[in-house]
């Protein structure tokens, strides 16, 4: 395993596409690393289509090759670093509305990131999770953070609001994050009642924002270089 330019990403050698070349017959079969990972089965198939190889060693012989180039054949792998935030910063976007549990969420958030060395944080509110997407796509495009963690707390009421309110926000996050190139981290509750939010805000379940800021340290780290 090596440690590539993208810092503290883990990374396995690249291999080039796999040939398999067939003691019987002059024609040579290529896998792209694409095949390989991803369809195991189905580039198998392959030896087994009545056009391909003949006999049965044939393809006793190939399946184990491709067995063992399989097994060796390296995937590329990236993982975020949760050990070190070292200059990164963030923002967090927090809605006002149902700041009984916003305002829990954020302290969550607070002590994660802080527990991480990672103090370089500003805090932007909002009126309410509806507001989110456009502030954290605004924050995203500056270009001044390496993650934008959104916060807020929707809670079902009488009428179908709650859907509007939670479709909009889930798509303006998404669409923040598409549209900026920076991470942004949905950290938003959607509860049928009160008692669900506080449970998940510090409560019986944890708090969502704790967990949420740790998903935003996670996706920073992996963009901390410029894919090759
Ligand atoms: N009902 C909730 C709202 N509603 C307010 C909207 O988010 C928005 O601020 C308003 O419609 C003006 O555009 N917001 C929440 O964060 N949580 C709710 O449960
Ligand atoms: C998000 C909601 O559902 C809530 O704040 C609105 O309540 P209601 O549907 O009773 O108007």
């Amino acid at each position: 395993m090596a440690t590539s330019a993208l810092g503290q990403c883990n990374l396995l050698p690249r291999t080039k596409p796999t040939q398999l070349q067939s003691p019987r017959h002059p024609f040579s079969l290529s896998f792209h690393r694409q095949s390989l990972i991803t369809s195991s089965s189905r580039a198998l198939s392959i030896f087994t289509q009545p056009e391909g190889f003949g006999s049965v060693i044939d393809q006793k012989r190939c399946r184990e090759e491709y067995q063992n180039r399989f097994q060796t054949c390296a995937v590329r792998e990236l993982t975020g670093s949760v050990t070190s935030t070292q200059g990164h910063r963030f923002a967090i976007v927090v809605a006002r509305f149902n700041d009984l549990i916003t305002k829990k969420l954020l302290e969550g958030a607070l002590r994660t990131f802080k527990s991480y060395n990672s103090e370089d944080v500003d805090v932007v509110w909002v009126p309410g999770c509806f507001e989110i997407g456009l502030a954290a796509q605004q924050l995203g495009k500056s270009r001044k953070y390496q993650g934008i963690l959104c916060i807020g707390a929707v809670i079902r009421g009488d009428t179908s609001h709650y859907d509007a309110v939670v479709n909009a926000t889930t798509s303006g996050v998404v669409s923040a994050g598409l549209n900026s190139g920076t991470p942004c981290i949905f950290g938003v509750l959607t509860c049928d009642t009160l008692e669900q939010a506080f449970d998940r805000a510090g409560g019986k379940w944890g708090n969502k924002g704790a967990e949420a800021a740790l998903t935003a340290i996670e996706m920073a780290s992996l963009f901390l270089e410029p894919l090759e």
